[in-house]
């Protein structure tokens, strides 16, 4: 009996794209998870460690990246297409190269403001005591980005901070919030519609220099247009996403190729009241 290698394949999975084709101030916005399978002639380096028909599967993440900014980033099936064939015709070591790609969509709320298509959440917490009810409304997984149009300089500096200053880079978040209504008696479904309906405007209509800031903008037209809400608690993830370098390919990134970044993320937290209501009668948050 002999022990041989069977079929394999190898391959960068899950490269997080999103390439943004600007248009002067209206930009469009195309959002990608791509992996990538290569297979052929690779018993080398499984059998002696010999690399020499291996192409490392950073380079392919790279591809990836460099593609969006070459060719852009048309239809999936398009730049899944480019991306196959290329390794099959560069590579002559690679017999088939098997590309997938997961598509994200994204629907238009202004020039460079969008909304991540699918569910969000709408919640409700009331608690019932012998002498008060308290009602709290909210929404969870409503996620907002602005291709532009947000800022983060001018921030503390100490011996560990690497992080650039930028004039224009992504913000996006997945609003979590929570609000406190002043009575148990509101018209419930217009009242969720105006608060997010506010959050969203202010998202999108904010020129922001910190998330900090567009929270408080969000937190104070949700209040300014709906009297019946006493308070409102945002929970807001910074979506961060990364320039990708170009450079070392003689490619200039101006603000259209990023790496959609997983975790960290910074969590930005802060209640908007007014502050002539009565407090809290419990524990709202949990
Ligand atoms: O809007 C931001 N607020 C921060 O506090 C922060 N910190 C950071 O690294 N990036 C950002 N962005």
């Amino acid at each position: 009996m002999a022990i041989v290698l069977g079929p394999n394949r190898y391959g960068k999975a899950e490269t997080r794209l999103v390439r943004v084709h600007r248009d002067g101030d209206t930009h469009g916005l195309v959002d990608l998870n791509v992996s990538i399978a290569l297979s052929g002639d690779l018993s080398a380096t499984h059998l002696t460690g010999d690399n020499s028909g291996v192409l490392p599967t950073d380079t392919m993440k790279n591809t990836v990246y460099a593609f969006a900014k070459q060719h852009g980033v048309g239809e999936p099936e398009e730049f899944a297409l480019l991306l196959a064939r290329h390794f099959v015709r560069t590579q002559g070591q690679v017999d088939s190269a098997r590309v997938s790609v997961e598509s994200f969509g994204w629907d238009r709320l202004g020039p460079h403001s969008f909304q991540r298509r699918g569910d969000h959440t709408r919640t409700t917490v009331v608690t019932v005591t012998r002498d008060a009810t308290q009602v709290v409304s909210g929404i969870t997984g409503l996620v907002l980005m602005n291709t532009t149009a947000s800022e983060f300089h001018g921030f503390v500096r100490d011996r560990y901070t690497t992080l650039p200053e930028t004039t224009d880079r992504i913000l996006a978040t997945a609003v979590d919030a929570k609000w406190r209504h002043l009575s148990d008696e509101a018209d419930w479904g217009k009242s969720f519609q105006g608060a997010v309906d506010a959050m969203t405007t202010a998202f999108v209509n904010t020129y922001s220099f910190s998330l900090q800031q567009t929270l408080m903008s969000m937190g104070t037209l949700v209040l300014s247009g709906r009297p019946e809400i006493a308070e409102i608690r945002l929970t807001l993830p910074n979506k961060h996403h990364y320039l990708v370098d170009l450079s070392v390919f003689n490619l200039e990134n101006e603000n259209e190729v990023f790496i959609a970044g997983d975790r960290p993320y910074g969590l930005i937290e802060g209640t908007v009241t007014r502050d002539d209501v009565p407090p809290a009668t419990t524990e709202w948050y949990l």
